[in-house]
């Protein structure tokens, strides 16, 4: 199949700016392909990582807190209800509904008669984040989630939880630390810390949970990691990152290891930064067509792994520019794809790319989309997320034609370009990354169609909408804003 022809937009235009329409979204959902190269500015809505970091941090601090730029989705919406279900107050602002009060977790004694039940959905952040949060409640805690959820990893952030000297169960008769989902936590009102072992090979969502938990802990913690190498570490920088700013004094000089001071976590004035990892499907569409994106405040400085996009999206062909917004802590990040003479987009082989944890899946539809190899190394804690996803993207690659080798722990993607690739009905799995996966590669591959898109609100609301937007703006030739959620 050939690739549409993106020409060399030359005039510049007045700015545009669209917000999404509310059309209904189809199931299967065609995925826009545009003729033209995408020319837009995409405002990306609060990181979930981040978000559901501060609401946590809040619910356990010493005094309210407001947390600014908070993320709308699936998986807020449920860290939200699962805080509030164990006491905590947890109120939108009325003029600035991204802005919410939080009134933290009553000091409580054991009221073990008390039942709470909390859905995790499919959300790592708040299946993991949730059981040290309930141990520390008066309240006999059970846990549930999505039938996706009941087979994630979940035994290490347990165990480390019963050294800690917390009580956690099984639902059924079996005896044990329970494993996985469901599960219930009988919090008596506090939890002794100190020394706790753990192989977080799995998820880094181990250690974060117990980290952000810690400073409550009796003896505060120390936590050692025993495995190799510590998955997607940019999001244990990021939890210490927002333990510091909270006050917790936590030392992490010695690698695997964190040593968490007992005290107040205090509370304060927090702001969320844009997903940067949610920007990368749009960043990765300027690359695809030979198009520029540009996302605006971008942190100039920042733990979120999505800063990576800005040494990956050059090994594709793109030239990446950041630019300061003078006087702030935050620019504009310019992606501009390639293109040859004829204005056809050009998007090289990314080569060996290591550690690409949650950006992986955006990875790989770019490299289904070049022309050449693509090694995607060190990801195999990736088949313990929402799906399999070593499996998913090889399956679906191959369902689109394209040639993909799957080992324990790499993917290794031979691109043809796009003419290498057919229209297929593309399976998303319940992963909001494999569905962005597909709507990336659909935007230069004709005929894509996308089941269940919605999965996308886990944490990009309204994705398909702003997507539509984006592709169908590309044929105005004149540049133009999406406003995201
Ligand atoms: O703590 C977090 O906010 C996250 C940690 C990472 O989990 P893993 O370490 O399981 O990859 C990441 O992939 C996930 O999307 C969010
Ligand atoms: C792995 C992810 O999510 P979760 O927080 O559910 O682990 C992800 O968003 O890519």
């Amino acid at each position: 199949m050939s690739s549409p022809p993106h020409r060399n937009r030359e005039v510049p235009q007045p700015m545009t700016t669209m917000r999404h329409t509310d059309t209904p979204v189809l199931d299967p959902w065609p995925a826009p392909t545009p003729t033209q190269p995408v020319d837009a500015t995409v405002h990306i809505p609060g990181s979930k990582s981040l978000t559901n970091r501060y609401l946590v941090l809040a619910a356990l601090s010493d005094r309210p807190s407001t947390v600014h730029g908070v993320l709308d989705s699936r998986d807020s919406r449920l860290m939200i209800e699962a805080l509030r279900t164990l006491g905590v107050a947890i109120e939108p602002d009325a003029d600035r509904p991204d802005t919410v009060q939080v009134t933290p977790m009553p000091e409580v004694h054991a009221e073990t008669a008390m039942e709470r039940t909390v859905d995790c959905g499919l959300a790592g952040t708040v299946m993991r984040f949730l059981p040290p949060v309930a141990a520390l409640t008066g309240y006999t805690v059970t846990i549930d989630g999505d039938p996706e959820a009941r087979v994630r990893p979940m035994a290490p952030v347990l165990e480390g939880l019963v050294q800690a000297g917390a009580h956690v169960e099984r639902l059924d008769a079996v005896s044990g630390t329970p494993t996985q989902l469901p599960l219930r936590v009988r919090g008596n009102g506090f939890v002794n810390g100190g020394e706790v072992t753990i192989d977080a090979g799995g998820s880094s969502q181990f250690i974060s949970a117990l980290l952000l938990a810690g400073a409550r802990f009796r003896h505060g913690l120390h936590l050692r990691h025993t495995g190799e190498r510590t998955p997607s570490p940019e999001h244990v920088g990021m939890t210490v990152s927002v333990l510091r700013q909270a006050g917790v004094v936590v030392d992490d000089t010695t690698p695997g290891q964190w040593v968490i001071a007992p005290g107040p976590i205090s509370g304060g004035e927090w702001t969320v930064e844009s997903d940067l990892s949610n920007a990368g499907p749009y960043l990765c569409a300027a690359v695809a067509t030979g198009g520029t994106v540009r996302i605006p405040h971008w942190p100039a400085h920042t733990t979120q792994i999505g800063d990576r996009w800005r040494e990956i999206l050059p090994r594709f062909g793109a030239t990446v520019t950041f630019t300061p917004d003078p006087g702030t802590e935050h620019g504009t990040l310019t992606v501009a794809g390639s293109r040859d003479e004829s204005g056809v987009p050009v998007v090289t082989g990314g080569g060996e790319i290591s550690d690409t944890a949650e950006l992986a899946p955006t990875v790989a539809a770019l490299a289904a989309l070049a022309q050449g190899e693509t090694h995607l190394t060190k990801i195999g804690h990736l088949r313990g997320h929402e799906t399999d996803r070593l499996s998913a993207l090889t399956a679906e690659i191959r369902r689109l034609g394209g040639t993909i080798e799957e080992h324990p722990d790499r993917l290794d993607i031979t691109g043809a370009g796009p003419s290498g690739l057919t229209a297929a009905q593309m399976e998303t799995y319940h992963d909001h990354r494999m569905a962005t996966f597909a709507a990336v590669i659909g935007l230069v591959v004709p005929g894509v169609s996308i089941e269940n898109v919605g999965t996308t609100s886990k944490t990009m609301p309204r994705f398909p909408q702003a997507w539509s937007t984006m592709a169908e703006t590309a044929e105005t030739s004149a540049p133009t804003t999406v406003i995201h959620g």
